[in-house]
């Protein structure tokens, strides 16, 4: 472990929401690291306050008590190295899809010659399989097509951070499958760091170095699985044995999570908490 970076703490984190029904604690005591090059996933019920962790390291958001930390620092608000991918697909319904690709390389943190820029929004226009669509607008097109721009915008400005929210989550199952598979090639190429939210173990498993199993509210590391199996990963993994077992456990741990928020939803009703 001496040569472990870590970049992204968590440090006793707790959250607090304050509604017209009361107060929510989302996170209670949360702590963990997210190393250099690491791979973080976080599965977890419904609700449990997962997109909520990711706000607090896209600088969107702050703890309500405990520190989220960026290598060493608190972290006081958005930055271009932190790239953040939204589960309603963050595209800007105005531009057409080149120009959505092209928009974060034309600001300041991220700007490159015309040329490059040309260069980077044809590649990814290409590998999203958006070429006939590339002067077409967002309303135009399917769910599936949105997301894959919006994977392109994130990726065409090549952040150190990729903090993904469900970002799978519109695909069909096989183009889910091509979409983990190039989120590792471009992972290969550039070193990064990513934090993935996920309800799929599935492709938490495949992609990741580490899961965060996170409880039910107020929201806890309930297990930290290490995932032993090295990087670049197959479509044969996913086929073996041992990918299958350990599939298996983290499933069965997600539902015990899933059960203990609607037993509590159940006793919250009995006596009548908000
Ligand atoms: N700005 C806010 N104000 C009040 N409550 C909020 C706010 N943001 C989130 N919450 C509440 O905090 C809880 C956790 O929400 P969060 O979106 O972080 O969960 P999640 O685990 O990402 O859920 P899902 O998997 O369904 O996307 C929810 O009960 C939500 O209603």
């Amino acid at each position: 472990m001496s040569q472990y970076n870590e970049r992204i703490r968590f440090e006793n984190v707790g959250k607090v929401f304050d509604t017209d029904n009361g107060s929510i604690q989302v996170a209670e005591d949360v702590s963990f690291g997210v190393g250099d090059g690491e791979f973080v996933s976080l599965v977890g019920p419904s609700g449990c306050g997962k997109t909520t962790m990711l706000n607090m390291v896209a600088g969107f958001m702050q703890p309500t008590t405990g520190s989220v930390l960026l290598d060493g620092q608190p972290i006081q608000g958005p930055g271009s190295e932190r790239g953040m991918m939204f589960q309603d697909y963050g595209v800007f319904p105005w531009l057409s899809v080149e120009d959505n690709i092209a928009f974060g390389l034309r600001l300041r943190a991220n700007r490159v010659t015309d040329a490059r820029r040309r260069e980077i929004v044809d590649h990814f226009i290409e590998l999203m399989g958006l070429s006939e669509f590339r002067r077409a607008y967002p309303k135009t097109l399917s769910g599936g097509m949105r997301q894959r721009l919006a994977l392109a915008r994130s990726y065409a400005v090549n952040p150190e951070f990729l903090l993904m929210d469900e970002p799978f989550g519109a695909l069909d199952a096989q183009t889910r499958t091509a979409m983990q598979d190039l989120l590792l090639n471009v992972m290969g190429e550039v070193r990064k760091t990513v934090m993935l939210i996920t309800h799929s173990v599935e492709e938490a498993l495949y992609l990741s170095s580490r899961i965060l199993v996170i409880s039910a509210r107020p929201s806890r590391i309930r297990r930290i699985i290490e995932v032993p199996f090295g990087f670049p990963r197959t479509a044969e993994l996913r086929d073996s044995a041992a990918f299958a077992d350990l599939r298996s456990e983290v499933r069965e741990l997600v539902m015990q999570e899933y059960a203990a928020q609607e037993s509590q939803a159940r006793q919250k009703q009995t006596t009548g908490q908000a």
